[in-house]
Formats: structure tokens, sequence, C-alpha cells
């Protein structure tokens, strides 16, 4: 096989666009990736996403014992499939707050500000570029979904029309990417129309162990085959988009990481990079679950189990919201502790900018094992506080409006025997907390010492590598990571291109 100009490790939500816009710019690539085609039906339905958790397209990950939570191991469902955990998400639309891209730039990150980035999250969406690829639609509410955006209406919060529009406090219809009522996921948009391009080779069912890296220099990958054979394959320049678990874990094996847990292991150190799989951040859900008097009825074929949310700072001094209360249609069970009536609704409380920083660390060397992932939640007691105080609004809102008068909402969990204490509720959410699956940070960019990929996504330690998916982004976003992992593909895309225009082979910035 001939050496391709790029290899792009990793088919998820950036993994696709990159490789996408690299076939448009001319160049030759091949894009390797662990999982296999999205032929499951449940991945295109959206009232059937419950369905991919644990299923074959799911990692299937599972926290290290959270010691502030009940020693509890969150489930963590992660995208194994191509078009990774695009596949398995809400499909909900965020850009995040213009506030966190300005963070990003003041830590260092030059043209990562919001004035930059705002124009790829233009060119991505049909409705804002004719170069735009992903629709983002607001379906028709359903009778439950629009009395629960009523009753927060009715509990005081504003109506937003458009919470991408760099305000974005208030409760919304959600933008969702759907075409024809399916997901429309990256991989669906950018990838499926040129799925038989003479210059792709694309590799899946294909597990990626490590980078091959010789003289200070990635020259390619080791792979383990759908046949089960190991094979090297070769590149001018190695893109990593293995998401904020698989990016940092592949380095590590690599021997591309803290010195000290690469000789743990007995991995030859070739780059000692301390921030590796360091400041692991994500959101985190709590549950309050609902049964009606009025029957729901359960959510038509395609139909998205949620429609509405909100965003609301839980103290009213921070300069962006804190908490993203999400939606559902269904009474959401996520263990067999959790029981109550079969037909219902969850209000999730949701805890958006978190204190607490987790890691992401090797188990052994075996690329098919599960990683150490541990979130370290509510090792800052603010995070605990503000899903508190969410999860007291998310009781409110459904005690008040239609949900009362005309659904009859009665609360089933944490349910009449949990009072309104902080005590009680905090009990609640280390018992119910589940992750809101938006890790990111594993691979930061900087330039400081704990960085791990530049400003310009290059590796710091290593020539030939870019890093380009949710792991780079220096803080997690406010909100869905989706649209800014987007984003950041699309930077990548026009940084390669632009660096290659003059030589094919040279990655330097
Ligand atoms: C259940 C769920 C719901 C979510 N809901 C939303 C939502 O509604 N809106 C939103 O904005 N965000 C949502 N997200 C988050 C969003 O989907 C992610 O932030 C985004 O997909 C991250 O993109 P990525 O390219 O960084 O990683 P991924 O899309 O995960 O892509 C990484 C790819 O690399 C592959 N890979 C990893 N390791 C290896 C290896 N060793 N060898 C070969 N291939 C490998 C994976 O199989 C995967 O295909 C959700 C995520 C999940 C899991």
């Amino acid at each position: 096989m001939p050496t391709p100009d790029v290899l792009v490790l990793g088919a998820g939500t950036a993994g696709s666009i990159i490789t996408r816009r690299l076939l448009d710019a001319g160049l030759t690539v091949t894009l390797v990736e662990a999982g296999g085609a999205d032929t499951n039906p449940a991945i295109h339905d959206m009232s059937r996403v419950g369905e991919l958790w644990l299923g074959p397209e799911d990692w299937g990950y599972f926290s290290a014992p959270q010691r502030n939570a009940m020693d509890r191991r969150l489930h963590i469902p992660r995208g194994k499939v191509v078009g990774g955990s695009n596949q398995l998400n809400g499909t909900i639309w965020v850009h995040g707050s213009p506030w966190d891209y300005d963070q990003w730039a003041a830590a260092g990150n030059t043209g990562w500000d919001w004035e930059s980035v705002s124009p790829l999250f233009k060119r991505i969406e049909s409705a804002q570029s004719p170069e735009g690829l992903i629709d983002t639609v607001e379906p028709d509410l359903s009778p439950i979904q629009q009395a629960i955006l009523d009753s927060a209406v009715a509990h005081g919060l504003p109506l937003n029309s458009d919470y991408n529009s760099g305000d974005q406090e208030g409760v919304s219809r959600m933008k969702l990417n759907l075409r024809d009522g399916q997901r429309l996921s990256t991989w669906a948009a950018y990838m499926r129309p040129v799925i038989d391009h003479a210059r792709l080779t694309l590799e899946t069912d294909a597990l990626v162990h490590s980078l091959i890296v010789s003289d200070g220099t990635v020259r390619g990958v080791r792979i383990i085959d759908a046949d089960g054979r190991r094979r090297e394959l070769h590149a001018g320049l190695v893109v990593l988009s293995g998401g904020a678990i698989g990016s940092p874990t592949i380095l590590l094996r690599s021997g591309i990481g803290p010195a000290d847990e690469l000789r743990q292991h007995g991995i030859d150190v070739v780059a000692d990079v301390p921030g590796v799989g360091k400041n692991l951040q994500d959101h985190f859900l709590v549950p309050v679950i609902f049964g009606t008097d009025r029957p729901i009825d359960p959510p038509l074929p395609f139909q998205p189990v949620t429609q509405t949310q909100w965003f609301w700072k839980s103290d009213p001094t921070l300069p962006v919201p804190d908490t993203q209360p999400i939606n559902f249609s269904v009474p959401f069970y996520y263990d067999d502790g959790m029981t109550g009536p079969a037909s219902g609704f969850t209000l999730h409380a949701g805890l958006i900018r978190p204190h607490s920083i987790g890691s992401v660390t090797l188990r052994d060397t075996d690329p098919a094992s599960e990683p150490i992932i541990d979130f370290n939640l509510f090792d800052d007691e603010r995070d605990l506080r503000a899903l508190v105080r969410s999860v007291r609004q998310c009781r409110e809102v459904g005690r008040q409006g239609p949900l009362a008068d005309e659904w009859g909402a009665y609360e089933a969990l944490p349910g009449p025997d949990a009072d309104d204490s902080d005590e009680a509720l905090a009990a609640w959410v280390r018992r119910a907390v589940n992750t809101y699956h938006h890790q990111a940070g594993t691979c930061r960019m900087g330039t400081d010492a704990e960085a791990v990929v530049s400003p310009g996504l290059r590796a710091i330690a290593v020539e030939n590598l870019m890093i380009a998916d949710a792991s780079v982004m220096p803080s997690v976003t406010t909100g869905n990571t989706n649209a800014p992992t987007a984003m950041i593909a699309e930077r990548a895309a026009e940084l390669i291109t632009a660096g290659l225009t003059s030589n094919p082979r040279s990655t330097k910035e």
C-alpha cells in the first residue's frame, strides 16, 4: 500500500471532519477506527439511543470508584463505531459560551478566542454557510416537553430562542443534528458522501496500539487489524483523534507521557510529558424523576427523547451558567436500585462548570484494556453545591405550571423521603450522579509545562504528530462538547492544509 500523506487515528466527531477536509484539499488519507460500520438502526433513530449503551458500539467503560459518590463506578459510554461518540450522543448542538474561548485565549492559546473561532462554527452549519454540512433543527416538542418548557417559564426562567446567540441563559428548545428525522453525525455529513474516494483508505475494526517514533519523530502507527494481524502503517503526518479517553491512552502506550507512570508499566520513555491523561474534565447529571397522573405517550419512532434544556447560574455572581438541566420524556432509571413508575419524565440537574479535575491512566499495556478513568468527583465542594442547587430547582419546576396542573406530576426520585435540606439533596447527588458524557482536556493545548499540544495542535514533545479532538480543550466548554470538537477539527484541517501547501511532508509550525 502506498504511504498516505496523513494517517488519521479515530473516525469520531473530529476524525471524520479532518479526513474529509484533507481529501478535499487533495491529500491522501488513511483513516483508522477501532469500531465498525454504523449499521445498527438504533444509531439513526433518536427514540432508541438508550439501546446503544453497553452494546457493540459502546467502549463500555466504567470509572474508578468515586470516593465522594458512594464508591460508585459510573458507566462511561463512548462510541466505538465510525462516527465515534457522535453516533451515541443526543445530537444537541451547543457552541458553548464566548467566555469559554476567551478564557482559552487568555491562558496563552492565541487564535482560540471567540472572535477567532465563531467563523468556524458558522462554516460548519448549513443554516449559516453555503459550505456548511451540519444541519441543526428544532423538532416539534412532544406534549410533555412543551409542558416542561412552560413549567420552567412559570418557575421564572426566561425563554431563550437561541442559546447559541452568545447568551445562553434561560430555557430553550434544543437544536439537534438531524436530517430527515435521523441522526446526522459528522461521519454521515462529511464522510458518507466520499466513502469511495480514490485517495481514502479506511481501516475499520482496527485497534491502534501505539505510535511508531524514531529520533523524536512520529513515523506511523502499530495497529491490530480486523483479522487480528499486527501491522504497521506509515505516513508523513499522523493526526490523533481518538477522543478524550482514546488519545491519551495511545500516547501513553507509545511512551509519551509522565515518565514515572510509563516506567511503572515497563514502557520505554520516548518523551516525558507530564500532562498526558491529566486535566480530565467532564459534566455531570443527577436525575429527578417524576410520575404523572395523566399518562405520557412513549416517544414515537424517531422522536428525540430529549428536546428541552436550560442554562442557569446556581450563583448569580458567576460569569457564565454553571448548570444545564436537560429533560427526558421518559423516566430514566440509571441502575437497578432506581425504581418508580413506568411512565413519567426526568429533569436532570446538570453541572457544566466543574472544578474537580480527574485523570486517565493506563491499567496495563494491553490496548484492549479499560484505562483507569478517575473523575475525582466532588474533590472540590463547589461542584456538589452547584448540583444540590440544580436538583432543588428541578424539583421546583416539576411542582408547578402545566406539569403540576395538567399532568399531575409527582416526584418519584429522590421522592418524598428526601427533604429539601442541603444534606438530603447532597445524599441524592452522591447516590445518583452520572456523567453527562463530555470528557475533555486530557491532552490539553497550552504553552506551559503541562501542555501536551501547542495552540497550533502540534504535539509539543515529538515531530509529525497533531492531536485534534475533545482531548485538546484547555477547559471543558459551557455546554455539550460535540460542536466545540467539530470546531477544533475544522481548525485542525485548516492548519494542516495551510502548513502543507508549500511542503507536504513538513509539519513544523
Ligand atoms: C452517550 C453520549 C451522549 C452525548 N450527547 C451529546 C450531545 O447531545 N451533544 C454534544 O454536543 N455532545 C454529546 N456527547 C459528547 C460528544 O459526542 C463528544 O464530545 C464528541 O463526540 C467527542 O468527539 P471526539 O472526536 O473527541 O471523540 P469520539 O467521537 O469519541 O471519537 C474517537 C474515535 O476514536 C476511536 N478510537 C479510540 N481509541 C482508539 C484506538 N485505540 N484505536 C482505534 N480507534 C480508536 C473511537 O472508537 C472513536 O470512534 C455525548 C457523548 C456520549 C457518549
